[in-house]
């Protein structure tokens, strides 16, 4: 019997295991090391793949680690979409950014006028939020243009890179604007106050206070700053160069060189917010777009990411119910749907909330076991089409780059797994579970100073794709060996019994 014979179409899951990446077993995999009997079956089986998620195949630059956003977006938009990444780099190669409008009109009027610019955002080279090259185009732009002071608010990373290696980066910084000819560092603070996305606004006003108006402990160098922190990189506390201690006055201007918005929305809203009410005019730039509250003018434009899976389940009016807690509700909702927050007609959306300010080391259960119950129930209704979830334990706690956090965090999700996996067998339904990137499958990395250090990052690593049929006597599906992420929403709409969307490259993979 052919694969194609042997597909069958209903109702279904599609679940999403954040940051279930592939790799050899070692002695830093906690995937591998974790026990995983549910999730070994079901990679051994014949209706598994492994899927590419970084780089080119998704819409990133080649090498480029992949990530939530752009994972969530191509596995909703069927095709591989140019990231806001890829696009700045785009228009740093093309010499588009340098003379951007929007850009040489800020520095021009600087230059008039006197004014300072002020550059902030991640300082490292993770290509998840920022990268530090782009940073440095705008040094060189602002340089061109004789912009008289130019001051770098870095936040140190330690997340998305190694921890430990922030003072690397700020020695690279400094060595960037003594290249560029302009640019000094006039403050320091860790992501974890700066790019606080959780509402947690007392972390966030420690950003505003130190990039608005000087305000945070006194040091004498960035590398001072890093060393003091008793938390790693990412809690490097607001510090303000005692040599450069600025705040920014009306008339000065202000460029966000982060080009991923969800982590540094909250702080630009706020300090937007504060310098209106303490009456300073300050002309702001994104380097790609945000979803701010603010109409922040973008450098970069995004990319169109309609007419996938949401529009095509819409037109199709098939009845959907996406669920995930709160770390990753805007992947399964905004993301997997073209970065589009309304729900569609159909189309439930269900965020699972916990603690405000959980300790994923201590509880890499997270909220899992709510989860789990909202998907059951979900499946458990004959009038609900697809389920669409994220099980975020394996990528968030990850993140922690706590090896022994993570493999329970591994475990917690196996077990969570076999329970939607039962009530997929009583709804009679079919499972494709996937990862959006690889994360846990590598807890360690070689820094830029040669030490090999623990790693909570994303990987470029493939991530297993399984699809679970219905009914133990439906033949089981033989997947396509080779199948990138985008292969996903064609394969979605296969199994309910629709055509890939005309805007989808993918292709179904039974
Ligand atoms: O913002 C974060 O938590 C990390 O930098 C990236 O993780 P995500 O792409 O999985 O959200
Ligand atoms: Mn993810
Ligand atoms: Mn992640």
């Amino acid at each position: 019997m052919s694969s194609s014979e042997a597909a069958f179409t209903g109702p279904g899951i599609l679940l999403v295991l954040d940051g279930w990446g592939h790799a050899d077993a070692s002695d830093d995999n906690a995937l591998t090391l974790a026990h995983t009997p549910v999730l070994d079956e079901l990679v051994a089986g014949p209706s598994s793949t492994l899927a590419q998620a970084s780089g080119e195949a998704v819409g990133l630059l080649p090498g480029t680690v992949g990530n939530s956003e752009i994972g969530h977006m191509v596995i909703g938009a069927g095709r591989p979409l140019p990231y806001d990444s890829l696009l700045v780099q785009q228009h740093i190669d093309s010499g588009e950014l340098r003379d951007n409008p929007r850009l040489t009109a800020l520095l021009d009027t600087l230059a008039a006028q006197g004014g300072a610019l002020h550059l902030v955002g991640l300082c490292s080279d993770g290509q998840i939020h920022a990268h530090v090259g782009h940073l440095s185009e705008l040094l060189a732009a602002a340089a061109a243009r004789q912009v008289p002071r130019v001051w770098i608010h870095a936040i140190t990373d330690g997340r998305d890179v190694a921890d430990g290696t922030a003072g690397t980066y700020l020695a690279q910084v400094a060595a960037l604007a003594e290249t560029a000819g302009t640019g000094r560092i006039a403050s320091v603070v860790g992501r974890g106050y700066a790019m606080d996305k959780a509402g947690n606004l007392d972390l966030t006003d420690r950003a505003v206070h130190l990039v608005a108006d000087g305000a945070g402990v006194e040091v004498d160098t960035a590398a001072e700053a890093v060393d003091a922190s008793e938390r790693g990189d990412e809690w490097v506390s607001p510090s303000t160069l005692r040599d450069a201690s600025v705040r920014i006055a009306d008339g000065d201007g202000l460029v966000w060189f982060n080009f991923r918005s969800d982590r540094i929305q909250q702080l630009a809203d706020r300090l937007l917010d504060h310098l209106a009410v303490t009456g300073r005019v300050v002309d702001t730039l994104s380097l790609a777009q945000y979803d701010t509250r603010a109409d922040i003018p973008a450098l970069v434009q995004r990319a169109d990411a309609s007419g996938g899976l949401a529009d095509e389940l819409t037109a199709a009016g098939v009845r959907t119910v996406h669920i995930a807690e709160a770390e990753k509700f805007e992947h399964v909702t905004y993301y997997i749907n073209g970065r589009d927050a309304t729900a569609r007609d159909g189309e439930e959306h269900v965020r699972i909330t916990g603690d405000g300010k959980p300790n994923y080391i201590t509880r890499p259960r997270m909220n899992l076991d709510r989860v789990t119950a909202a998907v059951v129930e979900a499946a458990a209704r004959p009038e609900v089409d697809l389920v669409v979830a994220n099980l975020a334990n394996i990528d968030v706690v990850g993140h922690t780059g706590d090896l022994a956090a993570t493999v329970t965090a591994c475990e917690a999700t196996d077990a969570a797994v076999g329970r939607i996996l039962a009530a997929a067998g009583d709804s009679r339904r079919w499972v494709l579970a996937v990862g959006d990137h690889g994360n846990a499958e590598r807890m360690a990395k070689r820094a830029p100073d040669g030490t090999v250090r623990p790693y909570g990052g994303h990987t470029t690593n493939p991530v297993p794709l399984v699809i679970v049929p219905p009914t133990a006597d439906t033949p089981t599906p033989v997947l396509s060996e080779t199948a990138t992420l985008a292969d996903v929403a064609p394969t979605v709409l296969h199994l309910l019994g629709h055509k890939p969307g005309s805007a989808m490259t993918g292709r179904p993979l039974l």
